[in-house]
């Protein structure tokens, strides 16, 4: 026991001197992270709202760390690694769900204290978030626009368009595995958001009628559901959440606000993997 009675872990070897050792914050870069909260007026709740963007920023970074290694791992026919990676970007899609619950804390009147300061900046020029629904093949080309003045952020996007998206490589798979899939949706253009297609669903179908024939083809598209519940849900959390802080209001983005975000509650993802549920 040491002075005071209280425990000191160095008793049992904890060390204790970081001095030329890296500590915790260095790996971390914690005065970097930690440096990078710079509220722009004294409302109390600026806080609560850069930290709520900033975490969900980090979120996003390793979302998109996970969706292009399933995309890799589909695409070398390596489907438990697949598997587990999809299962994780379920996982942080739950993450950043329940993230709302503290946001939700903010009420209207705390909001309007700095809503002004924010200029036009809008979680709409969001670039991972763009990078996200591209990967995932909701590929709106004119996303792109807010990042024209920065090349680097524009060369990552195009970067992502230029690739298959998760889907496209799911489709590819069935076909690999034996499933007949259109080849014109095989073949298509990449750089733009994929339409729904009979044929598609027809080879869907397939799997979903045969699941102990298909076991792993059905676990993935499976999973990819999974992703698109949970991509779905942030969704309308965020449109609940902003008409509850901003009612009908314009978005700084310059958008209807609510109308543009439940137009967005319409977008599918995976629309063939919705739509075999109906006809089975
Ligand atoms: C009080 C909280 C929030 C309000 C009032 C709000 C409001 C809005 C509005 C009105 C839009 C439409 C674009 C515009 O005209 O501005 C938008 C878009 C967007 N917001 Fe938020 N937002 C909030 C919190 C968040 C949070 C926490 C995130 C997490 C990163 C976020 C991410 C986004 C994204 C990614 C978009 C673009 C969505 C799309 O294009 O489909 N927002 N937000
Ligand atoms: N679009 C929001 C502002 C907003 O939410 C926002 C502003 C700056 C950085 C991130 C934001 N979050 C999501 O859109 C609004 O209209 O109040």
């Amino acid at each position: 026991m040491s002075e005071g009675g209280d425990y000191d872990p160095s008793s049992e070897g904890a060390t204790m001197n970081f001095d030329g050792r890296m500590a915790y914050g260095d790996y971390l870069c914690l005065d970097q992270v930690l440096g990078a909260q710079k509220p722009r007026t004294d409302a109390h709740d600026e806080m609560l709202f850069i930290i709520q963007h900033q975490t969900s920023e980090l979120w996003m970074r390793l979302a998109i760390h996970e969706i292009v290694a399933a995309r890799e791992a589909i695409r070398a026919d390596q489907l438990q690694p697949a598997m587990k990676t999809l299962a994780r970007v379920s996982r942080i899609f739950e993450q950043l769900n329940n993230a709302w619950d503290v946001l939700r804390t903010m009420t209207p009147s705390d909001y309007t204290h700095f809503r002004s300061k924010l200029g036009q900046s809008s979680g709409f020029q969001s670039w991972q978030y763009r990078v996200i629904e591209y990967a995932l093949g909701n590929r709106n080309h004119a996303m792109m626009k807010p990042h024209a003045h920065v090349p680097g952020t524009l060369a990552k996007l195009e970067a992502e368009l230029n690739q298959p998206s998760l889907y496209d490589e799911a489709i590819r798979l069935a076909k690999r595995h034996g499933i007949d899939m259109p080849e014109e949706v095989l073949g298509r253009d990449v750089r733009h958001t994929h339409q729904l297609h009979d044929g598609v669903t027809a080879g869907w179908k397939v799997v979903y009628e045969a699941p102990e024939q298909y076991w792993a083809l059905y676990e993935v598209a499976e999973k990819l559901v999974d992703l698109e519940d949970y991509f779905r849900r942030w969704r309308f959390n965020h449109v609940t959440t902003v008409e509850r802080v901003i009612g009908l209001k314009r978005g700084t983005g310059g958008t209807g606000g609510t109308s543009y975000l439940r137009r967005m509650l319409d977008v599918e993802l995976f629309p063939e993997l919705w739509r075999v549920r109906t006809e089975l």
